[in-house]
């Protein structure tokens, strides 16, 4: 398909970044292309002692553009997970009345890594081992369906702070006004001429006050600011595709507008790299010409540059907790530095080494791009379009740069020859990275090799989701795989459809059979509070049915509802269920996992931004 599916733009909504759809969506689509996730762990403990500081505040802009681990299947990754996105689900909006997009909640929960390990990647013998993501496929889709042109709005939990707000039309006001007015266009067809002018506007009149109030109750102002003044202006908004575009014409722009004003985001799509030990990389989706821009990076800044992204662990000293002069927290008098690592994110950072400050590059799946050196088929320079202002973005100092909304801190990716489709897109990390990479694979082969690792989650996940050879997972009698991992179950029940189970002791158990995740838009939404976690639960299995010829169905009881005891899920099937990895166990906790930072090119790198002098020491990690 050579047809852009979703553009980069100014948002319609004030001065951000925005999405939109580049053709019509049907609902249940897929938005742009699936990306993938970085998971920081308990960054904010790490940095305790810049809460309240100048920098502390740096680093909450950074992490404000972060998703929750929740929403990603981070979440038992470590204590507080935050989750680095590019793409349409980190430059869409939110807007509690349009929400025409969701994150696909089983996305990245229910991934798999077939073709990964197919590829001949071992977790346990690669240098790669933990130092790229194995969060991928986290999918948006179409609740509805989408014009081309159209804004692309999320639903954002803050969002719905404001869904109680009588003045402001919010989603479901919409969609039941949008029902109203179509009965209405087809009353007043039928019955306005026999009625006469003044008689059909006062039963307009009489639906828009009287029934209105009586129907709508709380929400009738928000509902009525949605009707015409006269039943004559009804019609167009049925035809101009509904209330929403109607009263906010401005949400939806020409493809033309788009094609010349906006960047595609679905230029590129994730697969494996073919380089040896890289795991994923980005592969041109469509065909390229020499000089097009395959993608465009907004860059987030992270102010505190490494510091921030280490996650030193000390021992001993006192527990002071006083104040120094300055108001700076003095507890880690007297403590010493046991270990010294850096958060995976480090390595899908740009950075120049004469500047403090790192840059996260949040284009559609431009996190995967891997490095090329010599074989690199895009370069990086300053984003073209008029409304990034990047020109006065370079003037600034470096410490002012959190301040700075990605939309005014764009690169571009140009192709530096002719790209075919399905050809891996890859930049050059420099020459820095690449002497790294190089020594950290000789130390692993003369040190690491030797190691003994336990497969982790990834690996046992494929083995119980071969689609050739399905195992069955084991029951709470029975051993789980190895003790790093656990059991997380996909839930989502019918209520309505409860079953009792009298137990021996003369308790109740309550059952509910298993549904998949709605695909209707309107319950879609409702489910939505699966962003913060609820039906990604660990689980026990307590009964399983069916073979391998069949496929397995399981009985499970969910840790974490908050139905209190007694609650058993049935008919579970083998595809909602998956392994994690234990808190801190997964490979990208490995001390020993490769950490480098992507050379953001000299050439391009602004004066102003270089306030250190390059020692050479920030390369030695
Ligand atoms: C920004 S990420 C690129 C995406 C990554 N491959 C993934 O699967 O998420 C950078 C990491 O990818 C891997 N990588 C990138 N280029 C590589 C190369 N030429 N050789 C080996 N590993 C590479 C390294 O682990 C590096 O730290």
């Amino acid at each position: 398909d050579d047809q852009c599916g979703v553009y980069l733009a100014e948002s319609t909504q004030g001065r951000t970044l925005g999405s939109f759809a580049g053709k019509q969506f049907q609902q249940n689509e897929q938005v742009g292309s699936a990306d993938a996730v970085v998971q920081v762990l308990d960054v904010r403990e790490y940095n305790d002692h810049l809460t309240g500081t100048f920098d502390g505040a740096h680093l909450e802009s950074f992490l404000g553009t972060c998703w929750s681990g929740d929403a990603t299947a981070g979440m038992s990754e470590g204590h507080e997970v935050v989750s680095a996105v590019g793409g349409p689900c980190f430059s869409s909006v939110g807007h509690v009345g349009l929400i025409n997009a969701v994150i696909y909640q089983p996305s990245t929960l229910l991934r798999t890594d077939e073709d990964l390990l197919a590829s001949g990647y071992d977790e346990l013998t690669s240098p790669g081992r933990g130092a790229f993501t194995a969060y991928h496929n986290l999918t948006l889709l179409s609740v509805d369906k989408i014009p081309p042109g159209m804004e692309i709005f999320l639903d954002f939990g803050a969002e719905y702070n404001q869904y109680e707000n009588v003045d402001k039309p919010n989603i479901d006001d919409y969609i039941k006004m949008d029902e109203a007015i179509e009965k209405m266009v087809s009353f007043f067809d039928k019955h306005a001429e026999a009625l006469g002018e003044k008689a059909a506007t006062e039963v307009f009149e009489f639906m828009k006050k009287d029934v209105l109030d009586l129907t709508a109750e709380a929400r009738a102002p928000a509902a009525r600011s949605l009707l015409p003044e006269t039943y004559h202006g009804l019609r167009e908004i049925v035809e101009m595709g509904g209330s929403a575009l109607h009263s906010m014409p401005e949400v939806q722009k020409s493809i033309e507008f788009l094609k010349s004003n906006g960047y595609c985001q679905d230029n590129i799509v994730s697969g494996v790299s073919s380089i040896e030990h890289a795991g994923r990389g980005a592969f041109a989706a469509r065909p390229m010409r020499k000089g097009e821009v395959v993608a465009a990076m907004p860059l987030v800044a992270l102010h505190e540059g490494r510091s921030a992204l280490n996650m030193i662990e000390y021992e001993g000293g006192s527990e002071d907790d006083s104040e120094d002069d300055d108001g700076e927290k003095e507890e880690r008098v007297g403590r010493v530095v046991v270990s010294e690592k850096f958060q995976l994110l480090l390595n899908y950072m740009l950075e120049h080494p004469e500047s403090s400050t790192l840059f996260f590059p949040a284009g559609g799946v431009t996190p995967l791009i891997n490095h090329g050196g010599k074989k690199a088929n895009v370069k990086m320079i300053w984003s073209t379009k008029s409304w990034s202002n990047v020109k006065e973005t370079r003037e600034l100092r470096v410490e002012d740069l959190s301040q700075v909304g990605p939309i005014d801190m764009i690169l571009e990716l140009v192709a530096t020859r002719p790209l075919n489709r399905g050809e891996e897109i890859l930049m050059d990390y420099g020459d820095r990275w690449d002497r790294a990479f190089k020594e950290h694979v000789r130390q692993w082969e003369k040190t690491t090799a030797d190691e003994k690792f336990v497969e982790s989650a990834l690996t046992q996940n494929n083995r119980h989701h071969n689609p050739e050879n399905l195992s069955p997972f084991p029951l709470d009698n029975e051993q789980l795989e190895n003790e790093n991992l656990d059991l997380v179950c996909h839930l989502l029940y019918d209520e309505e459809k409860i079953e009792r189970r009298r137990n021996e002791d003369g308790t109740r158990t309550k059952i509910y059979p298993w549904i998949p995740h709605p695909v209707a838009g309107a319950s879609r939404l409702k489910t939505d509070i699966a962003i913060r976690g609820i039906h990604r639960t660990p689980c026990v299995i307590l009964e399983r049915t069916g073979d391998v010829d069949t496929g397995y169905k399981y009985l499970v009881e969910p840790a974490q509802m908050d139905d209190g005891p007694g609650l058993l899920v049935k008919n579970v099937p083998h595809y909602a269920i998956r392994y994690i990895d234990k808190p801190y166990t997964s490979p990208q906790n490995f001390g020993g996992a490769f950490r480098h930072p992507i050379a953001f090119p000299d050439k391009i790198f602004p004066q102003k931004w270089r306030n250190l002098k390059d020692g050479g020491s920030k390369d030695e990690l």
